[in-house]
């Protein structure tokens, strides 16, 4: 009956074993690797776990490193799914112009913001922010449309351009200050008021258009450090592709198991 979710980014894999495929499921595991690491899930992690009744996951890393890890679950007898952005998917609307374009990390996390929104009663507008390798935020309708969203450099790229484009700036990581006065603190305020920016930007467009107040969820590996220069209130959900994944095992797998 167990159910593995695996979500893999393009700096890590993340992975959290569940005991049904269902949006009460209860996490039984779960762990992190970065890309590097890939080959020793199998013996290592995964060797420690029962094996799973059902496997889905969201690869925005590319083909290669999907087939790395489609040989590390030849460990057990069952054949993952992988989660394609489509038009419409557990109560989620795609208006993306080609719906399968969208990076289905983003599709699953949005499934899960909204899940959670519905499931407290809240059918409201929603700012939904992925701080990982990249960074981006969507605006998400009452209705729970996909209007469409942002893409843009994280923390470690926008350090790394900003490195490689110029001769002076080689600098450890500072701090973030409101008024930045060396180069570590400028470097890091900067990516951090970029991202805060953004977000601040994208809940006055869905604020305009709504005509409601948003919501503002925020997940992702780096959310936590940009959790507290944020300038709208915002909930941090370090699970949100987990239960977005769970949302879509239910209803794909979930009526079937349950009758
Ligand atoms: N312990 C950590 N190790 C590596 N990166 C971390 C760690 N904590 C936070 N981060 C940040 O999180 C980002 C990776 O987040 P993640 O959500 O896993 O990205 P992705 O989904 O793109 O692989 C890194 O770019 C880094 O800035
Ligand atoms: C925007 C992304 C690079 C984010 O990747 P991540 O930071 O999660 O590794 C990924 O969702 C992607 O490759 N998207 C495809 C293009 C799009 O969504 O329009
Ligand atoms: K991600």
């Amino acid at each position: 009956m167990s159910f593995l979710a695996i979500d893999v980014g393009n700096t890590r894999l993340k992975w959290a074993l569940y005991d049904k495929p269902a949006v009460d499921a209860r996490l039984l595991a779960h762990g992190v690797q970065f890309l590097e690491n890939i080959e020793t899930l199998a013996e290592g992690d995964w060797s420690r776990i029962a094996a799973p009744s059902q496997v889905l996951g969201c690869v925005v890393a590319g083909e290669a490193v999907r087939r790395r890890v489609i040989e590390q679950l030849e460990l057990w007898d069952v054949t993952p799914q992988w989660v394609v952005s489509s038009s419409a998917e557990a109560g989620l609307v795609n208006g993306y112009d080609h719906p399968s374009r969208l990076g289905s990390d983003r599709w699953v996390a949005m499934i899960g913001a909204r899940q959670r929104l519905i499931a407290r009663g809240q059918r409201r507008p929603c700012v939904l922010v992925m701080v990982g390798t990249a960074v981006t935020v969507e605006a998400i309708d009452a209705e729970g449309r996909f209007l469409g969203g942002i893409i843009l450099p994280g923390h470690g790229i926008m350090l790394r351009a900003l490195e490689s484009g110029t001769a002076g700036l080689h600098v450890p990581t500072g701090e973030v200050r409101d008024f930045p006065t060396n180069t570590s603190d400028a470097l890091t305020s900067g990516g951090t008021f970029a991202i805060a920016g953004a977000v601040q930007r994208m809940v006055d467009n869905l604020r305009r258009h709504s005509g409601q107040e948003p919501a503002c969820i925020m997940t992702g590996g780096a959310g936590w450090k940009m959790a507290p220069s944020m300038t709208v209130q915002s909930e941090l959900v370090e699970s949100l592709i987990f239960d977005g994944l769970l949302a879509i095992a239910h209803h794909r797998f979930g009526a079937a198991t349950a009758a």
